[in-house]
């Protein structure tokens, strides 16, 4: 079985990125690039990253916009050859749909439901009613209605959504081992209980990147899977 770990490369200088890549390599299956680093170096800086590494790119670049705007930012980006590429799945079915439309068919399309720093409190300040539960298997189902591979989902909700939605790509992050700080993140769990309740692709940043000795930590955390 591959190794389901995608590095979040959340780091704002390009060498220091590439130099880390390269070091925690043999023990993740993929790098994940989201807003910070693809605002900062674009196109180049993928193309950099996935020559150093030679493994699959993640971009997570969370697209929310009217349809047309979508699919051209994804059309934009294809160029690039990304494995996974995330929009937003509250974008609406339309916008899922044209987003899929424009991918090509080796691109994997995953739809955001309920960010993982979000809790129930969160959700009811922006209007939203019910559960985290209830809003993430709701945004899940019109994902899958609208043709997305999967979703991002956090760990505590990721077994009811496999339950659902059998062969779907459900991506997982908000993960640290047990005792190892949170940071922003509200619904946490430990990479291996999010892979044992169906996650595909556990996405993992700072508790590697900002380790003292990040090799050990990825070494650590695949150890435990
Ligand atoms: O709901 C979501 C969606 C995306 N992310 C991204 O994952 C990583 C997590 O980083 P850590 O340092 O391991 O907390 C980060 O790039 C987020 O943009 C998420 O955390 N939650």
């Amino acid at each position: 079985m591959s190794n389901p770990v995608y590095l979040a490369l959340d780091l704002p200088r390009l060498d220091a990125a590439k130099e880390l890549a390269v070091r925690v390599k043999a023990h993740v299956g993929g790098i994940k690039l989201g807003m910070e680093f693809f605002y900062a170096h674009g196109a180049h800086g993928v193309h950099e990253i996935a020559h150093a590494t030679g493994l699959p790119i993640f971009l997570d670049l969370k697209l929310h916009d009217i349809p047309n705007t979508v699919a051209g930012a994804m059309q934009a980006i294809h160029v690039l050859e990304p494995a996974i590429v995330t929009v937003h799945a509250g974008g609406g079915r339309a916008m899922l749909e044209d987003a899929k439309a424009a991918a090509g068919e080796k691109c994997k399309v995953i739809g955001v439901t309920m960010l993982t720093s979000l809790d129930a409190r969160d959700l009811s300040a922006t209007g939203v009613e019910g559960t985290p539960h209830d809003h993430v298997m709701r945004l899940t189902e019109l994902a899958h209605r609208s043709g997305l591979d999967g979703v991002v989902c956090s760990g505590e909700e990721v077994a009811a959504v496999h339950a659902q939605w059998k062969d779907g790509v459900f991506v997982v992050p908000g993960l640290r081992l047990p005792g190892s700080s949170v940071g922003d993140q509200k619904r946490v769990v430990t990479p291996r209980q999010a892979r044992d309740d169906g996650a595909s692709v556990l996405v993992i940043g700072r508790p590697i990147s900002r380790a003292e000795d990040p090799l050990a930590a990825a070494r650590e955390i695949e150890a435990t899977l």
